[in-house]
């Protein structure tokens, strides 16, 4: 299931708006098609919004087709500037960015076709990378997860949001893979369902012990005692620990520490924005509000109801019970724990 394949001149990316009921790979042949795929949620997850973002700058480089050093500059570095405006909360979007605009800059000097190629082969390295530090993360992750645990996740931060086994859904799947027979509740997450549609669709096809719920089920379910645990993935974890991450998590860490329960946030080091001291300054993606005022195509609310749909909300460090990275598990206090272990 990888949400992102690059097939030998052009980008393949899992068009993620169609699944459970279609899979279906999207073509990119130049960066404007893979700018749009971000936007629309084809391809979306904080690590895979870095990866495809990374490819359409190769692909911008490759689509270059004159001979002057500065004018190929000009033009990646146009298709950079673009990708950058897609989507603003995931910061692994703009550190997969900066990471090509450095790399293009260390290839001045060579003929531009090897610059071509070195640039496509920096995206590919990055793809690869982010699925090794997953595996990684995993490793880490699953020893936190008792036998036979229930573990409530929201949202996907799994193969479809990375570049493949998944950040949350990493966890779980190592932890899985290491014979514990866990039990995964799946939250819908509303509005456009990346739990029901993703989640669920990723977990049954590993055989691992999915229930969907809706978002407003999970008190509910935390009272019965039917969690162990919580997991969920991040956009952008701030110097002090506060994690922005898709809408609902706040209150689900609330609830979390109501009902006692640990809340662990899965992450990449490429998550984490330490220029930024704490989540008040994250900026919350606002997203349309037909994504509200209706469901699967069909309206579910007055055409003209006004309607407030911010994509993501920001979890305060005092609910995290611990960040689970590619560096190892990293326990409070954040502000001095994550500038030893994250920079
Ligand atoms: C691997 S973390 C993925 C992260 O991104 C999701 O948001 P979206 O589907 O809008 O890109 C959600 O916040 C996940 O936790």
């Amino acid at each position: 299931m990888d949400a992102i394949r690059w097939q030998e001149d052009h980008l393949l990316l899992l068009d993620q708006t169609k699944l459970p009921l279609v899979e279906e790979y999207i073509e990119c042949w130049d960066h404007y098609v893979v700018a749009r795929a971000i936007k629309i949620l084809q391809v979306r997850g904080a690590p895979a919004i870095g990866a495809a973002a990374a490819f359409g700058v190769a692909l911008a480089a490759l689509n270059y087709q004159g001979d002057s050093a500065e004018e190929f500059e000009r033009e990646v570095n146009q298709a950079i500037d673009d990708l950058a405006k897609t989507r603003p909360t995931a910061v692994n979007l703009f550190w997969a960015l900066t990471r090509m605009k450095a790399f293009l800059e260390s290839t001045r000097g060579s003929s531009i076709e090897d610059r071509q190629q070195a640039i496509l082969a920096e995206a590919q390295a990055l793809l690869a990378e982010d699925k090794a530090m997953n595996e990684q993360m995993g490793a880490y992750g699953q020893t936190l997860i008792p036998e036979s645990a229930g573990v409530l996740t929201h949202c996907n931060a799994g193969a479809l949001a990375t570049g493949g086994f998944g950040t949350a859904l990493g966890v779980i799947r190592a932890a899985h893979q290491a014979g514990k027979e866990i039990s995964v509740f799946a939250d819908e997450t509303r509005p456009l369902l990346q739990g029901a549609r993703l989640t669920a669709w990723e977990l049954m096809k590993d055989g691992i012990p999915v229930t969907l719920i809706t978002d407003s089920m999970a008190a509910y379910v935390m009272k019965q005692k039917l969690v162990d645990l919580v997991i969920v993935g991040a956009d952008r974890i701030t110097a002090n620990g506060d994690v922005a991450n898709k809408i609902g998590t706040y209150g689900l860490a609330l609830l979390a520490k109501a009902h006692g329960i640990p809340f662990y946030v899965a992450a990449p080091v490429s998550t984490f924005d330490l220029s930024l001291q704490s989540g008040d300054e994250i900026p919350i993606e606002e997203r349309d509000s037909e994504e509200v005022r209706t469901l699967g195509g069909t309206t579910t609310a007055p055409l003209e109801v006004p309607v407030y749909n911010p994509s993501f909300d920001v979890t305060p460090h005092q609910y995290v019970t611990a960040f689970i990275t590619d560096r190892g598990i990293i326990q409070a206090p954040y502000l001095e724990n994550l500038q030893k272990h994250m920079k």
